[in-house]
């Protein structure tokens, strides 16, 4: 068993998900947490994914098709967590799906109605239910729109590149409210100001004495 698995006594079989807007640092603290636990990880596939290139050139076109895409791959990642029994870090949650991305483009039209309709009857028929379960705790990741939006430059995909500073704001928003209303499970909401998992080698254990304090509840 991992040394800091051990030290703060986090359960073998315990799903952590990591929540926040595009670029703000999930993938980087799932790898982090993950080696350091000795966990599994859940990454979102970007490069196989054979719609986002396509949505990003046109929302109205894609914007259903790319919402069935990723139900069915978070589904299937859900599958695998229950078949190996947890130990997992999660990039993304399955509740920004739809809490964020597939509203904000119903909400602006470039999902239509049918098409949201659809998605959401299929969702809470999937996830809404007692045979999902909850992850153990949500780490929500925030941070100040133009650190968010360097951080998507720095990582340089084309396709982001190419969309409108207003796309990122919009989602910040969204996304500043949606984690007040959030009550799924625990959340832990770490600014990343306040930690650098890049240069700091101690960082990593801070943060999982904060996991370890919401698990077993001390805060
Ligand atoms: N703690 C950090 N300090 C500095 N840069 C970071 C940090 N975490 C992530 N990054 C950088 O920010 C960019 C986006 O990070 P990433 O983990 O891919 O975000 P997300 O998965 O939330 O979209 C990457 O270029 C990554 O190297
Ligand atoms: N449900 C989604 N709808 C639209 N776009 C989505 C959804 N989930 C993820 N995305 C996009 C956003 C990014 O361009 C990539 C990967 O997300 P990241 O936050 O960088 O891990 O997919």
């Amino acid at each position: 068993m991992s040394h800091l698995r051990n030290k703060f006594a986090i359960p073998d079989q315990s799903v952590i998900t990591i929540a926040g807007t595009v670029g703000v640092g999930k993938s980087t603290m799932t790898e982090k947490l993950a080696q350091s636990l000795q966990f599994h990880t859940s990454f979102e596939k970007v490069d196989q994914n054979p719609y986002l290139d396509k949505f990003y050139q046109d929302f109205e076109r894609w914007s259903f098709h790319l919402q069935i895409y990723f139900l069915a791959e978070r589904f299937k990642e859900q599958k695998k967590m229950f078949e190996l029994g947890g130990g997992f870090i999660q990039d993304r949650s399955i509740y920004e799906d739809t809490g964020i991305f597939a509203k904000m483009h119903a909400d602006k039209g470039t999902m239509n109605v049918t098409d949201y309709t659809t998605y959401t009857s299929l969702f809470e028929a999937m996830v809404m239910t007692p045979y999902f379960p909850h992850p153990d705790l949500l780490i929500y990741l925030e941070g100040d729109l133009d650190d968010v939006i360097s951080r998507i430059h720095k990582r340089g995909r084309d396709m982001e590149q190419q969309t409108p500073l207003s796309y990122w704001e919009e989602m910040h928003e969204r996304y500043n409210k949606w984690i007040e209303g959030f009550d799924a499970c625990p959340v832990l909401r770490l600014n990343i100001k306040d930690y650098d998992l890049m240069n700091d080698d101690g960082a990593i254990e801070e943060i999982i004495a904060k996991i370890a304090n919401k698990i077993h509840n001390k805060e």
